[in-house]
C-alpha cells in the first residue's frame, strides 16, 4: 500500500522507442505532472489523465529526445491550460525554461530540477520533494547511461552529473529512466552504485566505455530532433 502521502504514480510504456513516461498527482487536489510523454502514445495517456479525474498542469521533458517524437506539444492541443517545460540549456522551445533548483509544485508535491548533462547539454533529472524518486531522463538509465556520441554527449560531464547529484541521492531513493532495453522497470540508488557496470568504473576507463560503444544511430533522429526543438510539432 502507498502512503497517504505519496503522490499517485504511474509508469506507461511506449514499446516502438521503449520510452517510459511518468504521471504523478496529488491524491487530494488532483493536481499533476507527466514526464516525457510521446507522440504516439498522446490519445492513450490523455484518456486516462481523465478517467483519473486529474488537471494535467506541466508536460516536462527530461532533455531533447533524439529517439522520439515528443508528445508534449500534441498534449497542449489537447489539454487546456497544460504547458510545456524543458531546460533552459536543452535549445528547444517551451512553455517553461527549467534550471537547476526551480521547483515544478503539484498540490502538496514538487518535484526539484538538478541538471545532469553529458548525454546531452540539457538534460535534467527530476527529483520528488521527499527524495524517496527521481526520473533520470538518460542520464542513469538501469545498470547503463544515456551514450555521448551525439547531441553535445561528453563522458566526463556525464561522469560528474552521476556521481555529484544521482549518486548523492539517499541510498533507497527509486531512480526512474526514460528508457529501458531489457524490460527492467526501476532501480535504487544503492544497487546503481554497486553494480552499474560503467559508473562503478575509474572516470578514465568509464570514458574509454563511452567512446567505444559503437552504437548505431536512433533511427528516427534526423525526424525527432528538429521536431522536439518544437515540443514535437514539426511535420
Ligand atoms: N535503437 C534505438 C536507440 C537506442 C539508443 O541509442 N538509446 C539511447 C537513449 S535514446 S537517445 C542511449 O543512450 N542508449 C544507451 C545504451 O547504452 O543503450 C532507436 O533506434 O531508437
Ligand atoms: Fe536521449
Amino acid at each position: 500500500m502507498a502512503k497517504p502521502e505519496a503522490p499517485i504514480f504511474r509508469q506507461l510504456f511506449e514499446s516502438e522507442s521503449s520510452t517510459y513516461t511518468y504521471l504523478l498527482a496529488d491524491r487530494d487536489t488532483k493536481e499533476a505532472v507527466i514526464i516525457d510523454p510521446v507522440k504516439e502514445t498522446v490519445d492513450r495517456d490523455v484518456k486516462f489523465v481523465k478517467e483519473l479525474g486529474l488537471n494535467l498542469k506541466i508536460a516536462v521533458n527530461t532533455h531533447c529526445h533524439a529517439d522520439h517524437v515528443t508528445g508534449t506539444g500534441l498534449m497542449k492541443k489537447q489539454i487546456e491550460g497544460l504547458k510545456s517545460a524543458i531546460s533552459k540549456h536543452s535549445g528547444a522551445s517551451a512553455d517553461v525554461q527549467l534550471s537547476e533548483g526551480d521547483k515544478i509544485t503539484f498540490g502538496k508535491h514538487c518535484l526539484i530540477v538538478r541538471e545532469t548533462p553529458g548525454h546531452t547539454d540539457g538534460c535534467i533529472t527530476l527529483v520528488l520533494g521527499d527524495k524517496s524518486m527521481a526520473f533520470t531522463g538518460d542520464a542513469l538509465l538501469i545498470r547503463g547511461c544515456g551514450r555521448t556520441d551525439f547531441q553535445q554527449g561528453s563522458p566526463e560531464r556525464l561522469y560528474k552529473s552521476i556521481h555529484e547529484v544521482v549518486f548523492q541521492l539517499p541510498e533507497d531513493c527509486l531512480l526512474y529512466p526514460a528508457h529501458d532495453y531489457k524490460g527492467q522497470t526501476v532501480t535504487t540508488v544503492g544497487e546503481e552504485r554497486k553494480h552499474n557496470p560503467r559508473l562503478t568504473k575509474k572516470l578514465e576507463e568509464f570514458v574509454k566505455i563511452m567512446d567505444n560503444l559503437n552504437l548505431p544511430k536512433p533511427k528516427k533522429i534526423d525526424i525527432a530532433v528538429p521536431a522536439n526543438l518544437l515540443c514535437g510539432l514539426q511535420d
